[in-house]
């Protein structure tokens, strides 16, 4: 592969909290356009990893490229402003708000007016607020969500809550989707439509998304490319296919329980 087909390349990073070695010389390279799952039992550091890629953790060893430039330093914020999406294990939803309120408060980051603009709701923040609410409905028509618009997400099912909260990452437009445990807790309809939905926008909308999923069957039938991680190692890398027939993969899940 060469380095203009990966929109990120992560080369011997490591990461340790207080002696424990969360990652430990990890290296992978994900393909521009792709579905990368990152596989592996509890403990494993996978959602250590996509701390450190949306700039949550600081990695201490090794570097990471991402879009062709480094990045060493980055802050969340930063890591949304170059494109970098993500949603988390638990959602953090306003649950009084609406739908499309919630959706919004993904765009936060991407405000040009001031404080002041906004209060005073002078042109150009009216202008901007249009603007986003457009955005908002796109992404609500392409989610199927616009019959819960104006519902409070607290009323939603569990899996109609997941949507909304792969909508609010969405809406910034990221190339790059971090999704952690996307179908957690969801029946196996849910599921479906989630796994859905990840394939459409990954196909439509021509996002990268690397996620981190238990469910293997939701694995095999999703992703591209899968990298298996254990004690913070990367003990397998490959297409589903080369992963569920990799002895060292068998070997980390053996007698583990998911
Ligand atoms: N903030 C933290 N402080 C201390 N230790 C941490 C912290 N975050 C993760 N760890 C440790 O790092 C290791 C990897 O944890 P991590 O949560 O990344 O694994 P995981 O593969 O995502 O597991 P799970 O599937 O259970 O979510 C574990 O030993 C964990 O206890």
């Amino acid at each position: 592969m060469s380095s203009t087909d990966s929109i990120l390349q992560v080369s011997g990073i490591s990461l340790s909290f207080k002696g424990v070695k969360a990652i430990n010389e990890l290296s992978f390279d994900v393909r521009r356009g792709e579905i990368c799952a990152l596989i592996g039992p509890n403990g494993a550091g996978k959602s250590s990893l996509l701390n450190v890629l949306n700039g949550v953790y600081r990695f201490d060893a090794g570097s990471i490229v991402f879009e062709q430039q480094p990045f060493k330093r980055i802050d969340p914020l930063t890591a949304a402003r170059r494109g970098i999406g993500r949603t988390f294990q638990n959602n953090a939803l306003f649950k009084k708000m609406s739908v499309i309120d919630n959706i919004l408060t993904g765009l936060s980051r991407h405000l040009r007016s001031g404080f002041i603009e906004q209060a005073l709701n002078l042109p150009r923040a009216r202008r901007e607020a249009e603007d986003f609410r457009r955005q908002a409905q796109g992404i609500l028509e392409f989610l199927e969500l616009q019959a819960h618009r104006d519902v409070p997400v607290g009323k939603l099912s569990y899996g109609l809550q997941k949507r909304v909260e792969l909508g609010r990452a969405l809406i910034a437009g990221p190339s790059l989707l971090l999704l952690d445990e996307p179908m957690a807790g969801m029946n196996a309809e849910e599921k479906q439509e989630m796994a859905r939905f990840i394939a459409d926008i990954n196909r439509d909308l021509g996002t990268t998304v690397v996620l981190i999923e238990h469910d293997m069957s939701v694995v095999m039938g999703l992703s591209d490319h899968v990298v298996v991680l254990d004690y913070g190692r990367k003990v397998g890398d490959g297409t589903p296919a080369e992963v569920q027939a990799n002895p060292d993969v068998i070997a980390a899940y053996l007698g583990v329980v998911h």
